[in-house]
């Protein structure tokens, strides 16, 4: 008999769903440490909420636990990699908590703009002052939301329906798209920020998106603004939050998440001025929990008896043998959607990938399916695989068109990928060289010969002498090792593009003086993986 361990509070209608199906539970929400080891290698399966905090040891010795499921979105406390390193699969229920993390979002804005919790407070020791409290109407006040996914977007159509004015900020939603639902879109938080009355984000939280609002975020805001934080904490740096409605240069705060949980005592927040807090309280309605409770129950019961993976963030649902043949073509692929996503200005609408030369017709869809997660992966809070980037690029309105020539070119196989953006398109081809090196061998209108791993830095400039060496002499100046270099020009003293890889991430100040050269026109940091390295669900 299977067994599964429920490591977090659970609603009972997905513990009764287990035991119908026939699998045992181990139900010990709050185990700790070594005992919530022991549990988890003694069951199949384990299910959990926020709360259990899965980091890499408890993945060491896996025993026979081969799936966790998530009941509800964010795997953060899951360190999936190590996970998907022991061949455990991660799964979650996204969807079944979205109106009600919407909905909690509301309920503080109106707290907030009201002062209900400390209006009610008052009361209650003994007071009744009427004019201490005056608050703000939100209708026709301006709200920033920063992530326009599954909760952004309810809280943003709610935010409509009280006659709030709507600024949008996402890169998979375009300003078409946004002005089709009835908001403004932003190009970036500096142009958002000092436009919005309330603030809010629902973005997963991960390296671009950790400690997202800080001081200088928090301080290109107007004094009259509101900051709401139902994601995840950290996203809003919470010192500087704290700091912030001290000084009265934040008006006031509602927050649900943090960095440490439960909150610790010294956490700054817990003493701010003009702050709505919450236990993480976002997806706790009956509803909510019971949607997620049912849904990650009934992908346990369905993977231990059926052997059926869904909703995984780790795991592709692809034959092994298969994707031994083509696994090169997969890694170069993928470089390129990575590629395409540092380098794309702007809401990405449309990708074009055309399929050349051998590579016409050979499992072009899986190829697609690498690139596509590629130029998702640094954004989505699912993890992006090739089973689920085809469709997390739809859901996000983004066009993925496939075409094969079987004609060859300069190359025996090519794969051409154009992505298009509200800013303009870009184009990114590569090849693979002795049928395991990737290379890249166009960018933009120019042809190269480029390596696609490690830290590139991407400047366009005019074919000038001596350029070359203005950069080389920079990235020495900084001890920033040089591994390989390309150019690419159309004519002896034209445009021309020209990619360094770097052996490590180059510092501003070294960037700022490239920039500064009268014949270069643009700088970009590309950041890929190094050469050989593949993700989880290739590996
Ligand atoms: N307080 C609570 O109880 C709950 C909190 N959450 C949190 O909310 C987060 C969002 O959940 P969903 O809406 O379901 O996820 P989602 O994946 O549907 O939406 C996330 C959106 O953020 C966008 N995004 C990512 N990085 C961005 C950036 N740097 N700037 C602007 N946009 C960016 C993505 O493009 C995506 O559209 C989860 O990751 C989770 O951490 C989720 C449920 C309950
Ligand atoms: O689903 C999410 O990401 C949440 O933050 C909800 O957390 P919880 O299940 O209430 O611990």
């Amino acid at each position: 008999m299977s067994r599964v361990l429920i490591a977090d509070k659970l609603e009972t209608a997905g513990i009764e769903l287990l035991a119908a199906a026939g699998v045992e539970v181990d139900n010990r929400p709050g185990l700790k440490g070594d005992e919530l080891k022991a549990a988890i290698r003694a069951a199949d399966a384990v299910i959990c909420r926020s709360q259990p905090k899965l980091t890499a040891e408890f993945f060491d010795e896996p025993g026979k636990c081969r799936a966790v499921a998530r009941a509800g979105v964010g795997v953060d406390n899951i360190d999936v990699p190590a996970a998907t390193r022991k061949g455990v699969v991660v799964m979650n229920t996204p969807g079944g908590n979205t109106v009600s993390a919407a909905e909690h979002t509301i309920a503080l804005l109106l707290a907030l703009a009201r002062r209900i919790p400390v209006a009610d407070a008052t009361m209650k020791a003994g007071g009744w002052d009427r004019n201490k409290f005056v608050g703000t109407e939100v209708a026709g006040k301006t709200l920033g939301v920063v992530g326009l996914g599954r909760i952004g977007r309810e809280v943003a159509r709610r935010a409509k329906a009280m006659d709030m004015r709507v600024i949008a900020l996402d890169p998979f939603v375009t300003a078409a798209k946004a002005a089709e639902l009835g908001y403004e879109t932003a190009a970036n938080l500096d142009e958002m920020l000092p436009k919005v009355d309330f603030l809010t984000l629902h973005v997963p939280l991960g390296q671009d998106t950790k400690s997202l609002i800080g001081a200088r975020e928090l301080g290109l805001m107007k004094k009259t603004a509101r900051v709401l934080n139902v994601a995840r904490g950290g996203i809003v740096d919470e010192a500087a939050l704290a700091a912030a409605l001290a000084a009265g240069t934040i008006a006031g705060a509602g927050v649900d998440v943090f960095t440490a949980e439960p909150i610790v005592a010294d956490n700054p927040l817990l003493k701010a001025p003009n702050i709505v807090l919450t236990p993480h309280l976002g997806a706790s309605t009956l509803e909510a929990q019971e949607n997620v409770a049912i849904e990650a129950a009934q992908l346990i019961a369905d993977f231990l008896l059926k052997g059926q993976v869904a909703n995984a963030v780790n795991m592709a649902a692809v034959n092994p043998a298969e994707l031994a043949q083509v696994r090169p073509y997969v890694d170069l692929a993928r470089r390129l959607g990575l590629l395409q996503a540092q380098i794309a200005q702007g809401a990405v609408r449309k990708a074009s990938l055309t399929y050349r030369g051998e590579l016409a017709g050979q499992k072009t869809r899986l190829l697609t399916a690498a690139f596509t997660a590629g130029l998702l992966e640094y954004r989505l809070s699912d993890g992006v695989n090739l089973v689920n980037a085809e469709l997390l690029a739809r859901e996000r309105g983004i066009e993925i068109a496939e075409s094969s020539s079987p004609k060859k070119g300069d190359f025996a196989a090519l794969l051409h990928t154009e992505v298009e953006t509200e800013q303009g398109t870009t184009v990114a081809a590569g090849t693979l060289f002795g049928d395991q090196y990737v290379r890249l061998v166009q960018l933009g209108p120019f042809r190269m010969e480029g390596y696609l791993d490690g830290v590139l830095l991407v400047f366009r400039h005019r074919d000038v002498p001596g350029l070359i060496g203005f950069v080389g002499t920079i990235f020495g100046t900084h001890k920033v090792n040089i591994a390989q270099m390309t150019v690419g020009r159309q004519a002896p003293g034209g445009e021309a593009i020209g990619i360094l890889n770097l052996d490590g991430p180059p510092p501003e100040q070294a960037i700022a003086e490239v920039k500064a050269h009268p014949q270069i026109s643009a700088v970009t940091v590309v950041k890929l993986p190094a050469a050989g390295e593949l993700p989880t669900w290739l590996g």
